[in-house]
């Protein structure tokens, strides 16, 4: 059998397509959405992904702001150019390139961010919100990646309730967020967290219906620990070397001949990263949608034409 591959940039097609006829109707009432985008110093593969995500904001209408910082700049100025970035009405939200260099202080740096404009999902509060499961009364950004990996399943019709889904790696981006969203009432699935304190990492993945490998470990899963049929998303993104020609490349957790054993495969790249930055631009939407309906309420009228907010970040009548 050959797995049936989660198409990530066919997804996320989809979705940008449905943000453009958003940000149209937007545009309409006068607002143009603004993402912001910080970056500190010249890392290539951050350069990279940074100008990936303005390439994105063109083809959906959002409006690009760039903020391009020198790798030496101090703690003080870059939390003054956060807050500016806080305080601009054109700026509906924004996300910190990371990693920053070793001298300015991640954590601090990322509680500065308004929480309504953490386009990322991750700050504090909006993780304590997921936590709470706050966001079905107030509406806040999700985690990007999470978000994506579950759409991209959803999408391609994998139902998730009541199945037990084995996630590999417990960072704050990925596995530990992905582990809260998959268990709330909406979604419905059962969750495994595997980390590298696990006894036995192979015996866990075999009883998974669906695996989400976010571990950052070229190639460690086997095709002889996926059970036959399972959905298997590739999230980890490790730098390695091709063993033919010696150049560096991009791996994935998932080991290529996963592809004969697993009924669904998501292909790194052209899997999840897509999905995260789609993600990204849409909880950008959401927020430019939510100030103009908070705008209109304002002004007396009703927010009762507030967006609908579709699963996974659908509001649940119980927690
Ligand atoms: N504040 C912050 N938010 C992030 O979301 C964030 C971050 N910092 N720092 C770095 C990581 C990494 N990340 C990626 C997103 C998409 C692709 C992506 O679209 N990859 C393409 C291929 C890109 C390529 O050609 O290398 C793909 O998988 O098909 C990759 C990596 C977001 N991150």
């Amino acid at each position: 059998m050959r797995a049936r591959i989660l198409d990530g940039t066919k997804a996320a097609t989809e979705i940008k397509a449905d943000l453009a006829a958003r940000v149209a109707v937007l545009a309409e009432a006068g607002l143009r959405p603004g993402l912001g985008t910080v970056l500190v110093g010249e890392d290539p593969a951050s350069q990279k992904y940074v100008a990936a995500k303005h390439r994105d904001c063109q083809e959906v209408g959002i409006n690009s702001i760039r903020c391009e910082l020198p790798a030496d700049i101090t703690q003080e100025d870059l939390e003054a150019e956060l807050k500016r970035l806080n305080e601009d009405p054109e700026c509906h939200g924004y996300i910190v390139q990371l990693p920053l260099p070793a001298h300015l202080d991640t954590d601090r740096v990322l509680e500065l961010v308004d929480p309504d404009k953490d386009a990322d999902g991750l700050h504090p509060i909006n993780l304590g919100r997921l936590v709470l499961n706050a966001n079905r009364s107030i509406t806040t950004p999700l985690p990007c990646t999470p978000r994506g990996v579950i759409d991209l399943l959803v999408r391609n019709g994998v139902d998730l309730g009541g199945k037990h889904v084995v996630v590999i790696g417990r960072g704050v981006t990925v596995g530990r967020p992905i582990s809260l969203l998959l268990t709330r009432r909406d979604v419905n699935a059962t969750v495994t967290l595997v980390h590298t304190g696990t006894r036995d990492v192979a015996e866990e993945v075999r009883r998974a219906d669906v695996v989400v490998a976010a571990a950052g470990v070229a190639h460690m899963i086997r095709p002889d620990w996926v059970k036959p049929g399972a959905a298997v998303l590739d999230v980890g993104v490790s730098r390695t070397a091709d063993p033919v020609t010696g150049r560096p490349r991009i791996s994935g957790d998932v080991d290529p001949e996963v592809a004969e054993v697993a009924g669904w495969l998501s292909p790194n790249p052209g899997g999840v990263g897509p999905m995260t930055r789609a993600l990204l631009l849409t909880n950008v939407v959401e927020t430019a949608e939510r100030a103009l309906a908070s705008q209109r309420a304002g002004a007396g009228d009703t927010d009762d034409d507030a967006p609908a907010q579709t699963s996974p970040n659908a509001q649940t009548k119980d927690a």
